[in-house]
């Protein structure tokens, strides 16, 4: 199975602080899904980072899509960006954008013709329970409600990537179901999906997926899997 993303004795320090992230040295295959877990501070974000290209390791090296990414210019960087769907943490919703707009976004960068947009977009908003919010702009939204938003626009365009942190983190159980579901469609798609959670119950809901854990910015990974991906290793539904 190919590989999407080769991490080699990665090492990542914010300043001159101490090293956050030290010796990461694993691959993602094309089309698995994984969950990223460990203690708080262990390192999980500042990992994602690294993958959608807004960090640059300190030390080691980074391939993604193929390519060797580690000290590529920071001008060749937006098109392996927009191979990747992001949910961050924090949502970084457009504020002055309606839900509808936030959700369009990537469809509209990709140049879809609008009355895609609107039906996808619609679609959508339906799915994580919006459709009678699409008007509204983000500060008018619930936490619950601006992370669907940021989901929904981070799935919409069916990125070959997708990283999530923490994408259940304001919803109900229900909710994290849907979403969990939604990502599972997404994977079966294709996309290679890799998700930060604290949330046991959709680990054990998502047979066929990998686990990378991490404890003060290293990888635990007794059985050594993730150094030589299994031809076996791939889809939640494989
Ligand atoms: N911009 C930054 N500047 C300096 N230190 C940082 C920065 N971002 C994160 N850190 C530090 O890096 C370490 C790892 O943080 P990170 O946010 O990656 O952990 P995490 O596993 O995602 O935590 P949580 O589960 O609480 O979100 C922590 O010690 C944190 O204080």
């Amino acid at each position: 199975m190919a590989t999407i993303v080769e991490f080699d004795r990665v090492g990542l320090r914010y300043g001159t602080g101490a090293e956050v992230l030290r010796d990461l040295d694993f691959r993602l295959a094309a089309g698995g899904f994984y969950f990223l877990t460990g203690p708080s501070g262990a390192g999980k974000t500042s990992l994602l980072k690294l993958l959608y290209l807004a960090q640059r390791p300190t030390r080691g090296r980074i391939q993604l899509f193929g390519d060797e990414l580690t000290d590529a210019p920071r001008e060749a960087l937006p098109p392996y960006r927009r191979r990747i769907g992001i949910v961050f943490q924090d949502f970084r919703l457009i504020r002055h954008l309606s839900a509808f707009d936030n959700v369009a976004l990537p469809l509209r960068i990709a140049g879809k013709p609008e009355a895609e947009v609107e039906s996808s977009v619609r679609e959508m908003l339906a799915w994580v329970g919006l459709a009678d919010r699409a008007s509204a702009r983000p500060p008018t939204l619930s936490g619950g409600e601006q992370q669907r938003v940021a989901i929904a626009r981070a799935v919409i365009a069916r990125p070959e990537l997708l990283v999530a942190d923490e994408p259940t983190g304001n919803v109900d159980a229900e909710m994290a179901k849907r979403i969990l579901h939604l990502l599972t469609a997404l994977n079966r798609l294709g996309t290679t999906i890799i998700v930060a959670t604290h949330d046991i119950s959709l680990i054990t809901a998502t047979p066929g997926a990998q686990m990378i854990r991490l404890d003060n910015g290293a990888m635990v990974d007794p059985t050594g899997s993730l150094k030589n991906p299994p031809a076996q290793m791939g889809r939640a539904d494989a």
